[in-house]
């Protein structure tokens, strides 16, 4: 069943740069997505059109059945986003933080308090998210967003760089609670340079290069016989 369903994106910015040209794909139920491409290949253009961020010049995005241009909220209540560097409230304290999400998203009292303490204590955050997030490290902040993120438990999580900046510690556990996420009937789409990591983890990967799908599909489908680098290499030279 499709979670997300991209259709013949079309991106412009404002200054003519066309991001992304007439990309296609689809996240069912259960797939952890991988999106890669070089730098400037639009990944982050197609994620914030995705969230509903940047208006879109063609094309058509669904998200659990639902038109991200003509039912917003309710694409959004599906989602959770983690940007490549999450802008948190800096003058809250990591569970103020978590707690405004948990709110947004109407998660009970009961179930809240048993997430954000299993989250938590996961990533390591339990006696830092007693302070305010101005005094936090990068990873720490990026903990924290993931953490809210869980609270909700996203039918689709989208994630945007989500592995740099999070020591190896943070890095495991984070795919654990991915596949943990997609096995309670979720979905992921996110975007990664570490490519060791999408091959292993992801069982679906799209690359995208100059703003075009160049392959979508199972992993092992799109990148053959080779190591997901030896096909990425092959296509930078296009
Ligand atoms: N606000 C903007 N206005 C104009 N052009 C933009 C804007 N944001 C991005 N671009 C351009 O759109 C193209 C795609 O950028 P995007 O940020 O989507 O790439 P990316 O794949 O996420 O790159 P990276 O891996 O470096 O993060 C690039 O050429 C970039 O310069």
């Amino acid at each position: 069943m499709a979670i997300l369903e991209i259709k013949n994106l079309t991106k412009i910015y404002k200054n003519k740069k066309k991001a992304v040209d007439q990309l296609t794909l689809t996240v069912d139920k259960g797939d952890i997505f991988g999106f890669i491409g070089g730098n400037g290949s639009g990944k982050t253009t197609t994620i914030k059109a995705v969230v509903g961020i940047h208006n879109i010049n063609q094309g058509e995005i669904f998200i659990d059945g639902h038109s991200i241009i003509k039912e917003p909220l309710t694409c959004k209540s599906k989602i959770a986003y983690i940007p490549d560097h999450p802008n948190l409230y800096e003058h809250l304290t990591g569970y103020q933080y978590i707690n405004f999400i948990a709110d947004l998203y109407n998660v009970p009292t009961s179930k809240r308090k048993q997430r954000v303490q299993k989250y938590s204590d996961l990533f390591a955050m339990t006696p830092a998210l007693n302070h305010a997030i101005s005094s936090y490290s990068h990873g720490m902040k990026q903990r924290t967003a993931i953490i809210s993120a869980l609270v909700h438990q996203p039918k689709l999580f989208i994630l945007d760089e989500p592995f740099i900046g999070l020591d190896p510690k943070a890095s495991y556990l984070l795919k654990q609670v991915m596949q943990e996420c997609v096995a309670n009937g979720g979905a992921i789409f996110f975007s990664t340079h570490v490519l060791d990591v999408a091959e292993k983890l992801c069982n679906k990967i799209a690359l995208i290069h100059h703003g075009k799908l160049i392959a979508s599909g199972p992993t092992e489908t799109v990148k053959g016989n080779q190591s997901l680098e030896a096909f990425f290499m092959e296509v930078q030279n296009i």
